[in-house]
Formats: C-alpha cells, sequence, structure tokens
C-alpha cells in the first residue's frame, strides 16, 4: 500500500503556542514508516502578533491555505489584548466559525495506573452560543449597559448531540474489543442551565435529547445534568463520567475545570471537527506567565496531534502517540515543572520520540 501524504498547518499563536507546536511537528515526522504516512507542512499566521504586525489577527491568507492545501492542522494558543483593543477578535474563534468546525473534542484523562482514574470526553459545541460575539454596549439610565446575545439553534445542538452520541459508541467498540476501562456502559450527560435559560438552552437540551433517542444510540444512556451541580458532582466523582455534552462556554469552562483533575491545563488535547477537517490545539492558552522559559508541558499538543490524526482516520498512529505519552507520565521521571517536575518542554519531547 502507497504511503499517505497529508499537508498539515501549523499555527503556532502567541506565547507557549509557539514553544509546543513544534513538538506537534516533530512527532508526526517521528512516526514509524509502518504507519505508511508522509507529511508536508506549511507555516501559517494568526494571533496577537500577527495583529500588531498586520492589523488582521487571522490574516485571510491562513484561512485560504487550511481551505484549499490542508488536510488537518493544529493550532497552539493565542493572547488576547490586556486592554480594549478596536479591530482586534480572537482569531481562533473566528477560525471555528469560518471553517465550521462544529465540534470541541476533549478527552481528559489520567494514565490507566492513577489512583484515582479519570476517563471522560468533554464534547463542546464550537460556533454558537456566547460565542456568537454579538454584544452592545450602550447608556442607560443608569449608566452604561453591556448586552450579549447568546444563541443557541436546533441545528447546531443536533449536531453536537450526535457528534456526543457517535463518540460514546466508538468508546464502547473499543472497551468491547478488550481495552481496559474504568467504564461499562456508555453514557452521555447533557449538561445546560435550562431551569433559568428556559428557551436558550432549553432548546439544547429538548434537541440533544431527540438527537440521543436515535437508534443508533439506543444503547447509550443518556442522562441530564444542570452545568452548576455538574462542576459539583465533577469534582466529587469524576470517574462517574464518560462523555458530557455542553453548549460552548459550559463546556469551555468544564474542560478547563477538569483539567485540574488530571494534574494540569498542560496534559489537556482538544479537537476542533468539522466534516472532513480537523484543527488539533492544546486547552491551554499562551501562558504569559511562563512564556520564553522552555517549561511548557508538551503533552497536550502531542495529544491533540493524535487527536487530529483519529479524525483523519489514522486511529493506529494516533494510538501510537497516546501509548508514548502515557508511558512518560507513568514513568513519571521527566515532567515538567507543572507536573512537579523540572524538565524542559525538549527533554520532555525527546523522551516521548524515543518510546514512539
Ligand atoms: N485557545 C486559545 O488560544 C486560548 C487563549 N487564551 C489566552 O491565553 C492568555 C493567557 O490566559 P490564561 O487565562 O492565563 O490561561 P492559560 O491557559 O494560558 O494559563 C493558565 C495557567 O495554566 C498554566 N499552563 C497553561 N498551559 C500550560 C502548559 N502547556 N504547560 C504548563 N503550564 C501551563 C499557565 O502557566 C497558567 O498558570 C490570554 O490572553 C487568553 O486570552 C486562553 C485560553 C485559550
Ligand atoms: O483568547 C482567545 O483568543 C480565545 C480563548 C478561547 C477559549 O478559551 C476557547 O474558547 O477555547
Amino acid at each position: 500500500m502507497a504511503a499517505r501524504t497529508l499537508r498539515i498547518g501549523l499555527i503556532p499563536g502567541d506565547g507557549i503556542g509557539r514553544e509546543v507546536i513544534p513538538a506537534g511537528r516533530r512527532i508526526l515526522e517521528a512516526l514509524p514508516a509502518s504507519f505508511k504516512l508522509k507529511f508536508s507542512f506549511v507555516d501559517l499566521d494568526a494571533g496577537f502578533e500577527t495583529f500588531k504586525q498586520t492589523g488582521a489577527a487571522l490574516p485571510d491568507k491562513t484561512v485560504d491555505t487550511l481551505k484549499n492545501e490542508c488536510d488537518g492542522a493544529l493550532f497552539g494558543a493565542v493572547s488576547s489584548p490586556s486592554v480594549k483593543t478596536e479591530g482586534y477578535s480572537s482569531p481562533i474563534v473566528a477560525l471555528r466559525k469560518r471553517l465550521a468546525l462544529y465540534a470541541n473534542v476533549r478527552p481528559v484523562r489520567t494514565v490507566a495506573t492513577a489512583k484515582s482514574p479519570v476517563d471522560l470526553v468533554i464534547v463542546r459545541e464550537n460556533t454558537e452560543d456566547l460565542y456568537v460575539k454579538e454584544e452592545k454596549t450602550y447608556d442607560g439610565p443608569d449608566g452604561k449597559v453591556a448586552e450579549a446575545i447568546k444563541r443557541i439553534t436546533e441545528k447546531a445542538s443536533f449536531n453536537i448531540a450526535q457528534m456526543a452520541g457517535d463518540i460514546a459508541v466508538r468508546r464502547q467498540r473499543v472497551r468491547d474489543s478488550g481495552a481496559p476501562s474504568i467504564h461499562k456502559q456508555p453514557l452521555v450527560t447533557v449538561t445546560h442551565k435550562s431551569n433559568v435559560l428556559s428557551q436558550t438552552d432549553g432548546l439544547f437540551r429538548e434537541t440533544a435529547r431527540k438527537a440521543l433517542a436515535q437508534d443508533a444510540y439506543k444503547n447509550v444512556k443518556v442522562e441530564e445534568q444542570i452545568v452548576d451541580s455538574m462542576v459539583y458532582k465533577l469534582f466529587r466523582q469524576p470517574s462517574d463520567y464518560d462523555v458530557i455534552v455542553a453548549p460552548n462556554l459550559y463546556g469551555d469552562i468544564l474542560s478547563d475545570g477538569a483539567a485540574a483533575l488530571v494534574g494540569s491545563l498542560g496534559l489537556v488535547p482538544s479537537a476542533n471537527v468539522g466534516k472532513g477537517f480537523a484543527i488539533g490545539e492544546p486547552c491551554h492558552g499562551s501562558a504569559p506567565d511562563i512564556e520564553g522559559k522552555g517549561i511548557a508541558n508538551p503533552i497536550a499538543t502531542l495529544r491533540s496531534t493524535a487527536l487530529m490524526l483519529e479524525f483523519m482516520n489514522e486511529e493506529a498512529a494516533a494510538a501510537a502517540i497516546y501509548a508514548a505519552v502515557d508511558a512518560n507520565l507513568e514513568e513519571g521521571k521527566l515532567l515538567t515543572p507543572d507536573m512537579g517536575g523540572s524538565a524542559k518542554t525538549d527533554e520532555v519531547v525527546e523522551d516521548i520520540l524515543k518510546r514512539l
């Protein structure tokens, strides 16, 4: 069989994004020949630095190259301006919309040998909710008033719930094939706040229920959890959760919170997924507090690279990356400071590459 050639867009962005995205490239280049994958790369700009230099945080060239030339991409992180800056708007939020990457998939898990194992996936709607960013400020009788639109559509809610159902089914298939797991049965927990937001979150809840009632998910248990008590329960008993589906903002907040359960934000990957295209992106931001020190944890990016490969149907190559990362974590000798170690980013990458 001839090798499959994949062209990958690399968008490091700002801060530690520039320190961790090279790790994603290196692990793809280091994949053994037996996977029959070849990669070519194109460097692309986005972020606050790009905005300062060009006046655009997300240049059209970046979007066009991704659309016309790439099979997938890796995005690092971007910094946002500390004061309101005319014309600046988050490039990653814009990219998700412009490429119709409707799902943000965030697996959060410990290694199998952990004392308090966690193995869950947060499936977050990625294009709407408060992230439509339709805000306005005006003068009211008591001073300024600021308002934002929270838009929930039936279509996006249906699609994201289907993605959650599909992931639950896929995870069960892996378990059925003998993979060790803390879960016995596929479960999707629909998270919302429809007790207060009866129309917006109410529509999300109702539509997600409808989507998950389809025959394809007949073996998937579906539960609901209001988002505030979800946080409580998630922190009390994280091993109870398998797949969590949520509107955009709740999904974002839950996934950073869940990262605390597994030791570091520097471990948690994500993929922005659309029809036939995925961008791997670590869940963390540009971490200005550690920028330039060479100590950013590269594991979230390495796992995001694997996740991108999974959505390109290259599951065996993805599994090899996950296994190499897990071996590093299980041995626990070469860890970055966020994990209690003193290793540099590059030392962790080297160690993981050796284990591939
Ligand atoms: N997708 C994106 O591009 C995102 C961008 N941001 C932006 O990032 C900037 C900083 O935001 P913060 O709220 O500080 O969140 P952050 O995620 O950058 O950092 C939070 C904390 O986690 C630590 N951390 C994050 N990633 C790490 C890694 N790989 N290794 C070791 N430690 C790590 C940081 O040092 C910091 O203490 C802001 O300008 C924000 O707008 C924030 C979240 C997502
Ligand atoms: O800072 C930015 O530009 C966007 C941060 C977005 C974010 O946290 C997420 O939605 O994953």
